[in-house]
């Protein structure tokens, strides 16, 4: 089976700034995959190196085996690649479900004709509703953005990820800034995901890792350190010593 996803040798700098070093890993189909490490290793720098929205320094990211290194978000998008962000980015003088419509019609790929398009509009609109019920938010279809709370918004953004119905999905903290009542609103969302997506998640709740991965990879100081269960995650000394700050200080003096 081809990789979802594979990253090959990727590096990224900043000025003199090495924030990715040799990075190498790769997704198959029905994978959940977290993506762990302590503040600034550099993770979300390599979502965003996944996603297109930087390049790498060196390396390379293939999507179903393509080399989309130099391929624009766009283009990853069309070809099944989604993701969300740590902080929203939703339009907030839309309504919930506009902003839903937006990704369905996006998808099937409605929004250069949109004049031409009103006999597909019923279907996106019951495309839209389904999709907000699957993620217990179809009561705020009709309201703008700007009145959710921060939890609703996370879910908006879950169900336009799934809008887009993509074949790699890269999540950025879902449930960051949430109050801790509505995160198994959230959870229950990611466990709803169709089982055939490639999930890749960046998240700090061990909780919630270890609730939706099967396989965890811990980078630290830009490199990857550990790949493996989360079970194994916790128990490896390389991943302790990341975590308490000393690994940069081991680095320092190997
Ligand atoms: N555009 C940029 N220019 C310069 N430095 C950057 C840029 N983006 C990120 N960095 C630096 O790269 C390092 C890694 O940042 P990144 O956000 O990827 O880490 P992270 O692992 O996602 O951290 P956190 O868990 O805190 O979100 C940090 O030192 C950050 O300041």
């Amino acid at each position: 089976m081809t990789d979802r996803l594979a990253l090959h040798g990727v590096f990224k700098s900043f000025g003199g700034l090495h924030v990715n070093s040799d990075v190498s890993f790769a997704l198959k189909a029905g994978d959940r995959v977290a993506l762990i490490g302590p503040n600034g290793a550099g993770k979300t720098t390599l979502v965003n190196i996944i996603s297109g929205d930087l390049r790498p320094t060196a390396g390379r990211v293939l999507f179903e085996g393509a080399d989309v290194t130099r391929l624009p978000i766009a283009e990853r998008s069309r070809r099944g690649l989604a993701r969300t962000f740590q902080i929203s980015r939703l339009f907030a003088s839309l309504t919930a479900g506009e902003n839903v419509s937006l990704a369905v019609m996006q998808r099937r790929g409605l929004t250069r004709r949109v004049l031409s398009a009103t006999a597909d509009m019923a279907d996106v609109h019951t495309e839209c509703i389904e999709l907000l019920e699957t993620l217990g938010i179809a009561d705020l279809a009709a309201l703008p953005v700007g009145q959710l709370a921060y939890g609703q918004q996370r879910l908006l953004e879950l169900a336009i990820g799934i809008a887009l119905k993509p074949k790699v999905l890269l999540l950025d903290e879902p449930a960051a800034g949430v109050p801790h009542e509505e995160t198994p609103k959230i959870l229950g969302a990611i466990d709803r995901l169709p089982p055939d997506i490639a999930v890749l998640m960046i998240e700090h709740d061990m909780d919630l890792v270890f609730r939706f991965a099967r396989r965890v990879l811990v980078l630290a100081g830009g490199r990857l350190i550990f790949e493996g269960t989360p079970a194994e995650a916790s128990l490896d000394e390389d991943v302790r010593r990341a975590y308490l700050g000393s690994y940069a200080d081991a680095r320092r003096t190997a």
